[in-house]
This record gives structure tokens, C-alpha cells and sequence, in this order.
């Protein structure tokens, strides 16, 4: 039996509220005290360790400031008759005696993990619901034998439920499902998969999963997380939970963002993706790279008027060399010009050497013939010789050596000669070099098959090139003599003194505790300066604790090569279905992630549905073309609709009037098109209805949207209008991409197709 009380229910008989204005009087202390703190440390003039320490206090405050709304929403009765609050941050007394406890400190597990059947020693679990600073009303859940039902907060879940959606994904602290519990507190060694049917809850586990462990794991804590995405759009709409979880320490990224200075925001064919998103594509990288040290042949080499020939097997001798350092490429190439330079010293002295003899020679013949004189006249004195000059018998000092090394390398001619044979490099240079040229291609190992979709197209990289540009980065090594200019060295120093403090804060854990009144992991985590991680992010030899990817079928093997580099511990959370993944057709998770992680991953599938099974209902034909062992979720509320329309004329027209319809009936609508139609759909409604958005740069934010169902991948609105079903089925994706546009919507969803309806949707009942 549950008891549930909302606002009216006498003046606070429960003490709840007295205790929330408690809760909030500390917050607000904690807050100011941390202020303080801030500003006397940035009273104390400028210095990197006051703007570190300034930083990490922000971040603190940033933390504080999440918590206000919803800052206690749960309480745990122990049968033995201690209580615990639950809320989004922890607190102590001024005496250090806890308050509030973080919803991810382990004491609060039961408030999730709890159930009638096992109650892990308590007797009640209570639910507070609030408004800004007022509770509006308490739900109390009896823990016991025959007691309550499967879900946790039940009417605080369906309140955020039956809210509108706001284009944002919300951080869900309160209402947690204990399956999802199950996937946040998971262990946070190796692959986590978290699977399940359409609007499982799958991206919201993964989100708050990374929360847990930025808040339990000091490693992770410290060198924070990446959530990589389908789309900018995706990114935008999970962006705030984190943050609104108190969490900066993260960076979001799509995979076209994910190398340094470049965005790889060109469209690439299908081709183009299966081609560079192949595992094989990593030997090809690795030969171009080899390819361009040495030379197989003879090499000329003009100096001072001379000519000089390099001979391949010397050539080879010093590229040898430099391998064997193991070093990347930029950095072996100074071993290689050392051994080429002293090749060519060589070379040079012996020529000199040569030429000297042939002098000396002449000499020779010229004394003979002096003394063949002296002979004929013994009586006059041989002539005093002057030695002048250094002994030049071929062999250098090491000084003279230099020297000449030196003159050699300033003379353009031989310079470019040695720079041939071993490039200084950009990952940019090598792949445009590379992609320009079918001969380099051929060299590089690539099947003839497969030249023309790696051959350089116009309007610059795509997110298929990034992880082969991130390839070629690790073999090739950033260029040493690279001057770092004023902004790079203050960033280096700005890492170099974070590292360093860092290691502090890791020895100093208990004093950290001391500093900031709290709860101790949480003090541990704020101690940690997290505002420059975004700058370190930039850095790619940063490597993070630990990556969430969404819609992880989207990943070729090349991606998911980076991501292993970016999280060398493989400590990850995945979300996704292979099978809904076209473009790498991989079959099931094993054989997406075997390659990389090996056997260290791990499944955990979500069971219960957040969307309105009516919904599910009309999109369960199209999920199962793709899977047939498909089944709908179980859902967690009731209702919703869902139709099709036959439109015989103006497609454009009828959309439009539908999504007046459907924005009259209230909530955020979005339209899902296929990529030829989106453009004037979003013309026209925008015509029509001024808070419309649509194109590259959607803002999920407007009360309609214009989608294609690449952009709609993991996206949510309350009501969906799916246009042209047939025409999204013609593409080799089209079930999948069906099947992603069907389940957008939470409560509404209707079908608009010209002629007959596709086969897998005529069960939906027509309007
Ligand atoms: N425990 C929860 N309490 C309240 N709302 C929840 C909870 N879990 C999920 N939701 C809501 O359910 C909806 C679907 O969640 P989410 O987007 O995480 O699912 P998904 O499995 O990633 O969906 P899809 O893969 O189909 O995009 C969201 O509106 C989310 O806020």
C-alpha cells in the first residue's frame, strides 16, 4: 500500500517542509562559505595556483547551485530507526554530522536497490516532491513483505512523465528505476552495454552512470569523461544532464569532432564510411606513413657545384636507424637527418678527399720532376714547404663535423633533398597526399576497389576521416621544432600545473575533506580543478576515465579505435543497437566490440518503457524487420495515439496543416522527413508557424521541428508527424531508419504517406 499525500494535507503534520527549509538554510550557508573562500583566493593577486584553486571553488559552486532545484527529494527509515535524506548533493552539519546525502554515496543505494521482498533494512521509503523550495507532496512506499509495487517513486515518475518534453533530456535523480540503478552503480572496469527497445531509459542510465562515477572513481573524477553522440543535434539535446547534475568534468563530442583542430562536417557517401570506417584502414595509414621514409632508389644530392649520390642502401641504412628508435615519425625523422647528414658529410669529405689526391698526385709528378732538376743541379738548396691548412686525410673533428653539417643543411638544395626523404608531417598533409594520389594509394595497400571512395573530395574532411587523421597524429607525432607561441606554453604550463596539483589533491584526500564541509568524495572531486577540462580535452594526448557512447552503432572500428586511444583503460558505457546501425553492418556486440575490447564487455538490457505504448504499438512491424526477436517494453504509463493519413496531393500542405493540428493539442512537435523533402517541409511550416526550426543546425528548443531520421536518432518530442514512410524505406537503412522515426514521439504519433500505406504500418488505424 502506498500513501500519498499532496499539498493541502494539514500544515506540514509530516515535519517534511521544516526540514527541507533546513536543508536549503545549509545550502545557502555552504554556498556563501565557498563564495568567501573563492573570492579571498582571488583576493590573494594573480598566480596559476589562485586561478586553480579559484577554478576548482567555481566548479564547487557550480555544484551547489545544480542542487537548488530538487535538492532533497528522498528519505530512507531504517528499521532500526535511523533516517537519511537523499538529494542531489551532500551536506553536513557545521559539526560535520550528515544531512543530506548525495544520491550517489553509497548509503543511498537502497533508496534505489530497495524492494518489498528485499528491503535491505528499511522499513519506509519516502518520495518528496517539490516545487522550487515547497514540497508539494510525499509519497511513502512500506518496505516489506507483500508490500508496493515494481516501480520507484511511482508518482513522481509519472509527474515527470506526463510533463512536457522542453527539447532538453532531463536528469532524473528522484526517479531512478532500480534496473537503471543497476547499470549507474555497475562496476566501472571494461564495456558496459546498455541496451533495450526504443525510450528505455538506455541514454538517461548511461548519463547518470557517468555522474556515479565521476563522483566514486577519483580516477575517473580526475580525468573526467567523454560523451560522444550521433549528431550536434543529439549533443545539444543530452547536453544539460550533466551539468545539471553538478558535473563539468565532461566533455561532448561527435566522432567528426574528435581530432584536434579539425571538424569533419562533410557529409560522406556510404561508400566513403565503409571504406575508411575499416579496421584495415589502420595498416593503410601505417604504411602511407612508412612510405614516406627513405627511398628505394639512388638519390642525388647537388652541393657546393658537386654532385653527390646517396646510395638506397645507405638511404636504408639510416631509416633503419630512426625505426629503431620506435619513435613516431616527426620525432624519429631528427635520428634519420642525423644518419643521412653524416652520410652526406662523408660523402662530401671523401669527395674533397679524392680531389685532394688526384692534387696530390699531380704533386707527386711535379716533385719528381723537381727533383729530376735538383739532380741535373745538386748545388742549390731544396725550397722550405709551409704546411698550411688542417690534415685533410678524410677524417673530421667532431666540431668540423658539425660544422659542415650545418652548411650542408643550410643549402636549400639539400635541405629539400633530405626533407624528401623524411617529411616533417601533418596528419592533414599525409592523408591529402595520400588521397590525391592513386600511386600512393596503390603503395599504401588499398584494394583498386576502393580508391575511388577514398579519393579527395571537395568540401574538406568528413567524420569518416577523423579517426584516420587521429591514426596518422599517433604515428607521426607532433612536430618538435614547433614553436609554441605565447598562448600554447601558458596552456602547457596551465596542464603541466594542474597534473601537479592534482597529484597534491590525491595525497592530500583527508585534508581536502577538511576544506570543503562535505561529503568526502565530494569534497575529494571538487578538490579537482575541472574548468580546464574542455582545454585538455583539446590536447588528444588527454585520456579520459571514461567514455559514454551514444547510438554506438553509428561507430565504425576505425572510431572505435580512437575511442580506445582517447580511454586507453576501456573503462566505458555504450548504449545502442547493432541492428539499427546501417552503415557498418555489424551483427550483434560481440562483433562490434571484440576487436577492441576483447571479452571485456558486458550487457545489461532495460526492460521498461518510458513512452506511450500506443507509439510502440504502431512501430513494433518496422522494429522487428530489423530484429526479429523485437519486443515492446513494458510500458510505465498508459495511453498515447497514433495514425496515418493517406495524402494524395500536396504532401508539403497536409504536413503542414497536421502539425498546426498537433502544436494546437500542445507539447513540442517534430517532423520526420526524408532528406529530400526536409528542406521544403521546413520551409513551409516555418512559413506557418514561426517557431519552427529545422536544417543542419536544429534547435530542439522550438515548439516544432524539422527532422531527418539521421537527426532524430536518440531525440525526443512529445508528438510526431512521420513523413513519406515509403520513401525512407527505399534506402538499404530504411527499416532501421523507420524504426528510429516511429519511436520518437512520447505520447503522439501520426503517419502521412502518399499512396498506399508501406506493409509494416497498415496495421496503424487510419484518420
Ligand atoms: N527513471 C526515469 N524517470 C523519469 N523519466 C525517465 C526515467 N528514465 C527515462 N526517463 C525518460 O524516458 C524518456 C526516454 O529516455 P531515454 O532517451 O534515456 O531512452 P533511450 O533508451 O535512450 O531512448 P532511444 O534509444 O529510443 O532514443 C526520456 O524522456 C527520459 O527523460
Amino acid at each position: 500500500m502506498r500513501d500519498q499525500r499532496g499539498p493541502g494535507a494539514g500544515d506540514d503534520p509530516t515535519g517534511e517542509q521544516e526540514h527541507l527549509d533546513g536543508l536549503y538554510r545549509r545550502l545557502d550557508e555552504v554556498r556563501a562559505a565557498t563564495r568567501a573562500r573563492r573570492d579571498a583566493i582571488l583576493a590573494t593577486g594573480p598566480g596559476l595556483e589562485r586561478d586553480e584553486a579559484g577554478a576548482a571553488l567555481d566548479d564547487r559552486l557550480d555544484r551547489l547551485d545544480a542542487a537548488e532545484p530538487a535538492l532533497c527529494f528522498g528519505r530512507l527509515d531504517g528499521v532500526d530507526g535511523r533516517v537519511r535524506y537523499i538529494g542531489r548533493v551532500g551536506l553536513r552539519t557545521p559539526e560535520r554530522e550528515p544531512l543530506l546525502l548525495d544520491w550517489r554515496a553509497p548509503a543511498a543505494r537502497p533508496f534505489y536497490a530497495a524492494t518489498p521482498d528485499r528491503p535491505l533494512g528499511l522499513r519506509r521509503r519516502r518520495h518528496l516532491r517539490t516545487r522550487g523550495r515547497a514540497i508539494v507532496g510525499i509519497d511513502d512506499e512500506p518496505l516489506g513483505p507483500g508490500s508496493g509495487g515494481e516501480l520507484q517513486g511511482e508518482r513522481a515518475l509519472r509527474d515527470a512523465l506526463a510533463a512536457r518534453r522542453t527539447g532538453r533530456l532531463r536528469e532524473v535523480p528522484a526517479t531512478l528505476q532500480r534496473e537503471q540503478d543497476q547499470v549507474v552503480r555497475a562496476d566501472p572496469g571494461g564495456v558496459l552495454v546498455v541496451q533495450g527497445g526504443p525510450g528505455t531509459g538506455t541514454t538517461t542510465a548511461a548519463l547518470h552512470r557517468a555522474a556515479h562515477l565521476l563522483y566514486t572513481d577519483p580516477v575517473i573524477g580526475r580525468r573526467g569523461v567523454l560523451v560522444v553522440g550521433p549528431s550536434a543535434a543529439f549533443l545539444d539535446y543530452v547536453g544539460q544532464v550533466l551539468p545539471a547534475l553538478g558535473e563539468t568534468r565532461v566533455v561532448l563530442a561527435t566522432v567528426g569532432t574528435l581530432h584536434p583542430g579539425v571538424v569533419g562536417a562533410r557529409e560522406a557517401s556510404a561508400a566513403e564510411r565503409r571504406v575508411k570506417g575499416d579496421l584495415r584502414m589502420a595498416d593503410v595509414v601505417a604504411r602511407a606513413v612508412r612510405n614516406r621514409q627513405g627511398s628505394d632508389r639512388d638519390v642525388e644530392v647537388v652541393y657546393d657545384g658537386d654532385t653527390h649520390v646517396l646510395g638506397a642502401a645507405a638511404i636504408g641504412a639510416a631509416v633503419a636507424e630512426a625505426r629503431r628508435t620506435g619513435l613516431p615519425h616527426n620525432l624519429a625523422r631528427r635520428v634519420f637527418r642525423r644518419e643521412i647528414l653524416a652520410e652526406l658529410s662523408w660523402l662530401v669529405v671523401d669527395a674533397g678527399r679524392r680531389l685532394l689526391e688526384d692534387v696530390e698526385r699531380g704533386l707527386d709528378d711535379e716533385l719528381a720532376r723537381f727533383d729530376d732538376l735538383l739532380a741535373d743541379r745538386p748545388d742549390e738548396a731544396p725550397p722550405v714547404i709551409e704546411h698550411q691548412g688542417s690534415d685533410v686525410d678524410g677524417l673530421l673533428g667532431a666540431h668540423e663535423r658539425e660544422h659542415l653539417e650545418r652548411e650542408l643543411l643550410a643549402d636549400p638544395a639539400v635541405a629539400r633533398a633530405v626533407e624528401d626523404l623524411w617529411p616533417l608531417l601533418t596528419p592533414e598533409q599525409l592523408l591529402t597526399d595520400l588521397f590525391a594520389d592513386p600511386r600512393r594509394l596503390e603503395r599504401a595497400g588499398v584494394p583498386a576497389a576502393d580508391r575511388a571512395a577514398l579519393a579527395l573530395p571537395a568540401g574538406g574532411w568528413s567524420p569518416a576521416d577523423v579517426p584516420l587523421l587521429d591514426e596518422a597524429a599517433e604515428l607521426l607525432g607532433a612536430d618538435p621544432g614547433a614553436d609554441a607561441g605565447p598562448a600554447e606554453r601558458l596552456r602547457r604550463e596551465r596542464i603541466r600545473f594542474a597534473r601537479q596539483m592534482l597529484a597534491q589533491a590525491d595525497l592530500l584526500g583527508e585534508r581536502a575533506d577538511e576544506v570543503l564541509p562535505d561529503d568526502r568524495a565530494d569534497a575529494e572531486a571538487s578538490a579537482r580543478p575541472a574548468r580546464d577540462l574542455a582545454e585538455r580535452a583539446a590536447d588528444r594526448t588527454w585520456t579520459f576515465g571514461h567514455v559514454v557512447v551514444d547510438e554506438a552503432q553509428e561507430l565504425s572500428p576505425m572510431a572505435w579505435r580512437l575511442l580506445l586511444r582517447r580511454c586507453p583503460s576501456g573503462s566505458m558505457t555504450v548504449t545502442g543497437d547493432p541492428r539499427r546501425g546501417p552503415a557498418h553492418a555489424a551483427a550483434s556486440w560481440g562483433e562490434v566490440l571484440r576487436p577492441h575490447a576483447g571479452s571485456d564487455w558486458r550487457v545489461a538490457t532495460l526492460t521498461l518503457g518510458y513512452r506511450a505504448p500506443a507509439v510502440i504499438a504502431a512501430a513494433l512491424p518496422a522494429l522487428e524487420a530489423t530484429d526479429p526477436q523485437a519486443r515492446p517494453p513494458r510500458p510505465v504509463r498508459t495511453g498515447g495515439t497514433a495514425w496515418r493519413r493517406r495524402v494524395d496531393g500536396d504532401l508539403v500542405g497536409a504536413v503542414v496543416e497536421a502539425a498546426g493540428q498537433e502544436l494546437a493539442a500542445g507539447g513540442r512537435v517534430g517532423v520526420i522527413a526524408p532528406e529530400r523533402l526536409a528542406p521544403s517541409i521546413g520551409a513551409a511550416l516555418a512559413a506557418a508557424h514561426p517557431g519552427t526550426s529545422s536544417g543542419p543546425a536544429v534547435d530542439l528548443r522550438r515548439d516544432a521541428v524539422v527532422l531527418t531520421p539521421e537527426q532524430a536518432r536518440g531525440l525526443e518530442v512529445d508528438a510526431v508527424l512521420v513523413v513519406d514512410p515509403g520513401a525512407l524505406l527505399a534506402d538499404p537503412a530504411g527499416p532501421a531508419a523507420l524504426g528510429v522515426a516511429l519511436t520518437r514521439a512520447t505520447e503522439r504519433l501520426g503517419i502521412l504517406h502518399p499512396g498506399e500505406a508501406p506493409a509494416l504500418l497498415r496495421h496503424v488505424p487510419e484518420r
